[in-house]
């Protein structure tokens, strides 16, 4: 990449402002008693080697392997930079602590440029604010009612849900006939499973969340579906040194800067950002209309944006959301929503295809239970009945997180205490560790999830058995909303979506273990993209982004 002289100069201006600011920081970091790694690079630190792993989350076990739960290490410029995945620590900071752990200041102006000031963008009072006004579209009986509408649309609507119009399918249903078209069509076809899974969720997404038809199955030139497939391993797969650079030093400049940066310094990450960003406005806004018009003739619906909109008009001038807050959280929901359920639909059918004795019982379960309840379509009670589901769906969301980091910095000093000590670099043991306002802290989900003492010894090898065992899983610290894992985060930042997630990847995985059988070529080694989430992508053909090529047959009729 080209750089003009004017965006060097800035560059290296902004450098040596930066170098001595931290140096100024360094001398007072408390870190220094805690072990770590050493350094990779001479100015981007261990960073080199943490976000460009072989696979999401390898350096992260590694970490865990060597250190045990709290490491240091450098970032950029010697920046002192801790890491954590020990369970009371990440408790700590998660939940106990609320806002005095607020989101890594580092991260907030990047995620402002997707999603604009939403509610994963905003901090503290307004955070409050966007999370009062969006629970309700997000709780346990909502997310029932709006995706049950969905499932039950396959067959009769249920007297309790809005109809569906014309549209006669669940959009996993509509996928799967696609995908039987395509297997009569050509013998031996793969099916890149996430071309597909990506367009599928994104509709199940509309359709569920918002009351809007994206159509993305459908139309393979849609816009907004082009724009958000794969996105992140698109933007972020890989990052190269300078990239790494602007991503930790450009925040640190005051906020006028790093906006005039954002906006005048050309990249391919800060392009792609814009233009899904513009895409998912254009969509909001005429969302927001129409919703603002339904709820004036007394006709809102229950999809999450139709709540979102009553629950705005409530909340009045005061607590309400301005129009430029309610355009970014169709952005915020598209981008939180849907390539991360996408993934982990993927990575399951991947478990599936490595592990064939789960998928059998999987299939057997799901066949016999909807065989029993012999209902027309499926509702959230059909998978209550499927321990043997939840459990592979539970172990699949422990095994491979949907993000393998989530970024923390404290908001005033704070100690942080850790369940088990770690030895210091003087080889006395560490209880706590004392952490300076403005102190970044990345929160490791692919370690946490992976703690032996937590899930079992075998924490590293993928095992439903051990949510159908007692006692196989020793809850050590409340960590997160689901499962106990940290998957979808916790505390007052947890995840909004969990439960429709969760839902949704129960949907998909009824439908399609149903009806296929999963296998993969043993030659072709897919690896967890590290991209903030984790897409499959493929040994060797990293530049070609998120793929998984899967091997599906039609499953045998049952006995
Ligand atoms: C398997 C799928 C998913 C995973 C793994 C996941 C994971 C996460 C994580 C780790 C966070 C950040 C938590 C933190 O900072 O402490 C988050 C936040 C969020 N997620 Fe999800 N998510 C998923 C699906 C969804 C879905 C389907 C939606 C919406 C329909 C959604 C909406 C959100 C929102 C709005 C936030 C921001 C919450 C806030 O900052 O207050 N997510 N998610």
């Amino acid at each position: 990449m080209a750089f003009s002289s004017t965006t060097i100069q800035l560059a290296v201006a902004i450098t040596i402002a930066v170098v001595f600011a931290l140096y100024v920081r360094r001398r007072r970091s408390v870190l220094a008693g805690l072990a770590g790694p050493e350094s990779s690079h001479p100015i981007l630190g261990f960073l080199t080697t943490l976000l460009r792993g072989s696979e999401a989350g390898e350096v992260d076990f590694a970490l865990q392997n060597k250190y045990g739960g709290a490491v240091r290490f450098d970032s950029i410029f010697g920046m002192q930079q801790l890491w954590l995945c020990d369970p009371k620590a990440v408790q700590y900071i998660a939940q106990t602590a609320g806002y005095k752990f607020i989101r890594a200041s580092d991260r907030k102006e990047d995620s402002r440029l997707t999603v604009g000031d939403g509610v994963a963008t905003v901090e503290g009072d307004d955070h409050r604010r966007h999370r009062r006004i969006m629970l309700p579209g997000f709780g346990a009986k909502e997310s029932r009612t709006s995706l049950c509408a969905l499932l039950l649309s396959q067959g009769k609507t249920g007297k309790s849900y809005r109809t569906r119009g014309s549209r006669q399918k669940f959009n996993v249903v509509q996928m799967a006939d696609k995908w039987v078209q395509i297997i009569q069509d050509e013998e031996n076809a793969t099916i890149d499973a996430p071309f597909w899974i990506s367009r599928a969720t994104l509709d199940a997404l509309g359709e569920a969340a918002l009351d809007y038809q994206f159509n993305a199955l459908d139309d393979m030139s849609n816009e907004l579906a082009r724009a958000f497939s794969g996105l992140f391993a698109k933007a972020r797969l890989n990052p190269s040194n300078w990239s790494i650079f602007e991503e930790y030093v450009v925040p640190l400049l005051p906020l006028t800067l790093v906006r005039t940066w954002n906006a005048y310094v050309p990249s391919k990450k800060r392009a792609i950002q814009h233009h899904c960003k513009t895409i998912s406005e254009d969509v909001a806004r005429q969302l927001v209309q129409e919703k603002s018009a339904a709820l004036l003739a007394d006709k809102g619906g229950h999809d999450i944006m139709s709540l979102l909109v009553k629950a705005n008009a409530s909340a009045g001038a005061k607590g309400g959301m301005a129009e430029d807050e309610m355009l970014a959280q169709l952005s915020t929901i598209i981008i939180a929503g849907h390539e991360t359920t996408a993934n982990s639909i993927c990575w399951t059918l991947l478990e599936l295809c490595r592990n064939p004795d789960v998928q059998t019982r999987l299939r057997n379960e799901i066949r016999a239970v909807r065989r029993e309840r012999n209902e027309p379509g499926l509702t959230a009670a059909t998978f209550d009945a499927m321990p043997y589901l939840s459990a592979v769906m539970k172990e699949s969301l422990r095994y491979h997180t949907g993000l393998y980091h989530i970024a923390k910095e404290a908001a005033q000093d704070e100690v942080i205490p850790l369940l088990r000590p770690v030895v210091g670099t003087d080889g006395k043991m560490i209880h706590e560790i004392p952490v300076q306002k403005g102190q970044n802290v990345i929160l490791s989900v692919a370690a946490y999830n992976r703690d032996k003492d937590v899930f079992g010894q075998d924490a590293h090898t993928f095992n439903p058995e051990r949510w159908l065992e007692d006692g196989y899983i020793t809850k050590q610290a409340f960590v997160g909303v689901y499962a106990n894992l940290l998957t979808f985060g916790g505390g007052h930042r947890a995840c909004l979506g969990w439960r429709f997630a969760i839902l949704e990847l129960s949907t998909f995985l009824v439908e399609l273990v149903d009806k296929f059988e999963f296998a993969i070529d043993p030659e072709v080694k897919i690896l967890r993209g590290a991209a903030i989430i984790m897409p499959p992508i493929i040994e060797g053909e990293e530049a070609k982004g998120t793929q998984l090529p899967l091997r599906v047959r039609l499953a045998p009729p049952m006995d």
